[in-house]
């Protein structure tokens, strides 16, 4: 791979994809003061990404700009090559399809500098077969956000098979650079680790909203008042290592490892048919109580700073 900037030296950032979540990479380069190219073909895309910045804004602004930070240093272009041409970081936010990704992914190599890291979004695909039609695919890397991308931490990092290492370690760097948590893992796994592990949260409850046993509203009750409050902090693994008393994890397996093999989850995905996906609708409109999506995105964000702030405050560093 044709050596990249030093991650440290990164001024200009190429956002590809421009909906929810890269126009939240938007929002989250502009906050830590890089200028920021963005293309997205929508047709309205500019005028949407403008809109979800200045939603965004007020939370950044909260917790602290980077020195001259500006949604000034925004700029839309008319072409996938026009915002690339300059990158000296791409980061691509398209739809979840395989073949599209595929082909723009190509798109995107063969327009951006040489040496210069190209990240994907991607939730579940590995890279190994994304990169399949790249001319050069040593610098192509998978940095999966979480919604908010401008205030949830996390990106996880990893590389397909030709992936050059090198192009791992800058991008980790990088992201640990531009503010986040960096998880950088050494092989693929299908939705990496946090989406595993949410995916099947997730399907339970799909299937307990389909077999009418527990209510969407229920659902989300149950972890906002219960597990949630705890995982911001410990996650589940100390959770539970806490659940065995002053014997701890030791003890928490000798008590309730047998219970593993108990019907207490199915794990199978359910069929997603009309009528489930009608009731989990209904079930979020219901329960969202007439707050419009601009509102929940307000209130959630004042609520992940609340607890981002919380937990920083215990364990002594930054919110
Ligand atoms: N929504 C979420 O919570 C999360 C999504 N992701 C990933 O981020 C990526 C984008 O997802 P969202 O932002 O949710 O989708 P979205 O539907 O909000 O935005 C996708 C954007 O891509 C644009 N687009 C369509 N075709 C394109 C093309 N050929 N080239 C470039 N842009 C194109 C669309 O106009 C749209 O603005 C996906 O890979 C998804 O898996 C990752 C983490 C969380
Ligand atoms: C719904 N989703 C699978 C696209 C979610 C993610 O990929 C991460 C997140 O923000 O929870």
């Amino acid at each position: 791979m044709a050596a990249p900037v030093a991650p440290e030296a990164v001024r200009e950032v190429a956002c590809i994809g421009a909906g929810v979540i890269g126009g939240g990479w938007a929002a989250h380069f502009l906050a830590r003061g890089y200028r920021v190219t963005a293309w997205d073909p929508a047709p309205d895309a500019a005028e949407k990404l403008r809109r979800l910045v200045d939603a965004a804004w007020p939370a950044l602004t909260e917790l602290g700009l980077a020195p001259g930070a500006s949604r000034d240093a925004l700029t839309v272009t008319a072409t996938l090559e026009e915002a690339v041409a300059g990158a000296e970081f791409v980061q691509e936010s398209a739809p979840e399809d395989l073949e599209l990704k595929q082909d723009l992914l190509a798109r995107i190599d063969a327009a951006t500098p040489p040496g210069v890291v190209v990240s994907s979004s991607t939730s579940g695909y590995g890279m190994t077969e994304m990169q399949q039609r790249c001319a050069t695919p040593e610098r192509l890397v998978v940095g999966h956000p979480f919604n908010p991308p401008y205030l949830i931490p996390l990106v996880e990092v990893v590389g397909g098979e030709r992936t050059d290492p090198e192009a791992v370690t800058w991008a980790s760097r990088f992201f640990e650079v531009a503010g986040k948590s960096v998880i950088t893992m050494d092989r693929e796994v299908p939705g990496f680790i946090a989406n595993r592990l949410q995916e099947a949260l997730w399907r339970e409850a799909l299937h307990m909203v389909a077999e009418g046993e527990a209510t969407v509203e229920q659902i989300d009750a149950s972890i906002t008042e219960g597990p949630g409050l705890r995982w911001p902090f410990l996650g589940p693994c100390l959770t539970f290592h806490l659940a065995g008393g002053e014997g701890g994890m030791a003890h928490m397996l000798d008590h309730f490892g047998p219970s593993l093999k108990s019907p207490w989850t199915r794990l199978e995905a359910p069929e997603l048919t009309t009528e489930l996906r009608d009731r989990m609708v209904q079930g979020c409109e219901e329960t969202a109580d007439g707050r419009s999506i601009a509102e929940l995105v307000a209130d959630r964000d004042r609520a992940v700073i609340a607890v981002l702030r919380a937990v920083r405050a215990v364990r002594g560093g930054d919110a």
